[in-house]
């Protein structure tokens, strides 16, 4: 039997005003892929992953997820995990009111999302604040909170866009084990980040984007191979033609001692 892609984009563009964000990115993602997704500030990471989310709406090109097109759709979102990067998250609820509510958006019944919530939060090391209001968390526990939010439903895409930020070394050993048991499940991970180590790691597919354009596409070893750099670091510094961190560093210092 062959195996289907949960994700087949087709040639998408997307401008915002005269600034065209997307220059024509083709791409089939199957279950079980660990997609990296990298590239340098700007380049269309984020953009991507709110299109197939449903978050863009406007877009030329075609997005076929669980292999339909997602325009107009809303059922698919029900099989899909996010994390944002920069979540904005309802401060003044509870994580118990938070994730009960999400819970419930995706279907669950009451019982069963907080029973699943409350264990998560103990999973994650949180439980002793599930009551408390989020604006009392720190940055490390609403994170959590959003992964545990993510996962609630046990979602088969799971996107992540930098979702190590702000957690503990032990908390990210989890996180990283945690995915790479998801994916062989078949669950597939769709994981944006700049943080080239972790990418390298947990990666079995890495995407390089620049200037809107998908320039490299494989594992860790065969971008290796083909660019004969050892390093992710390497490779992204080589695809995106930057060799001049030294430069730029003098002449910051230089202008700050003007
Ligand atoms: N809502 C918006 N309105 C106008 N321009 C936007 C909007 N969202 C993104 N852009 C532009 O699209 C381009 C790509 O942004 P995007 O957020 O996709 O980059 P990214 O690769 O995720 O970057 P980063 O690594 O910094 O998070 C940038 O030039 C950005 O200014």
């Amino acid at each position: 039997m062959v195996t289907k892609p949960v994700i087949s984009i087709k040639n998408l563009r997307k401008s915002f005003g005269s600034n065209e964000v997307l220059k024509g990115v083709n791409l089939e993602v199957y279950p079980g892929q660990v997609i990296g997704y990298i590239g340098p500030n700007g380049a269309g990471k984020s953009t991507t992953v709110k299109i197939m989310l449903g978050i863009i709406e406007e877009y030329e090109g075609q997005i076929e997820i669980f292999g339909e097109d997602i325009t107009g759709q809303t059922d698919y979102k029900k099989r899909i995990g996010y994390v944002p990067e920069d979540g904005e998250i309802y401060e003044s609820l509870t994580g118990y009111e938070y994730l009960t509510f999400l819970g419930k958006i995706y279907g669950l019944d009451f019982e069963s999302a907080n029973k699943k919530a409350e264990r998560l939060s103990q999973l994650f090391g949180i439980e002793e604040s599930y009551h408390s209001p989020i604006s009392s968390y720190s940055k490390g526990m609403k994170q959590k909170l959003l992964i545990i939010a993510s996962l609630l439903h046990n979602p088969d895409i799971l996107f992540l866009d930098e979702p190590l930020s702000g957690l503990d070394a032990n908390s990210v050993m989890v996180l990283k084990e945690l995915l790479a048991r998801l994916a062989r499940q078949g669950k597939t991970i769709f994981y944006c980040s700049h943080i080239m180590e972790v990418v390298e790691k947990i990666s079995n597919r890495i995407l390089l984007i620049n200037k809107g354009q998908i320039v490299a596409d494989g594992s860790f070893e065969e971008l290796k191979a083909k660019s004969k750099q050892g390093s992710l670091e390497g490779i992204f510094n080589q695809l995106t033609g930057f060799s001049e961190h030294q430069k730029i560093a003098d002449e910051i210092i230089s202008t700050l001692g003007e």
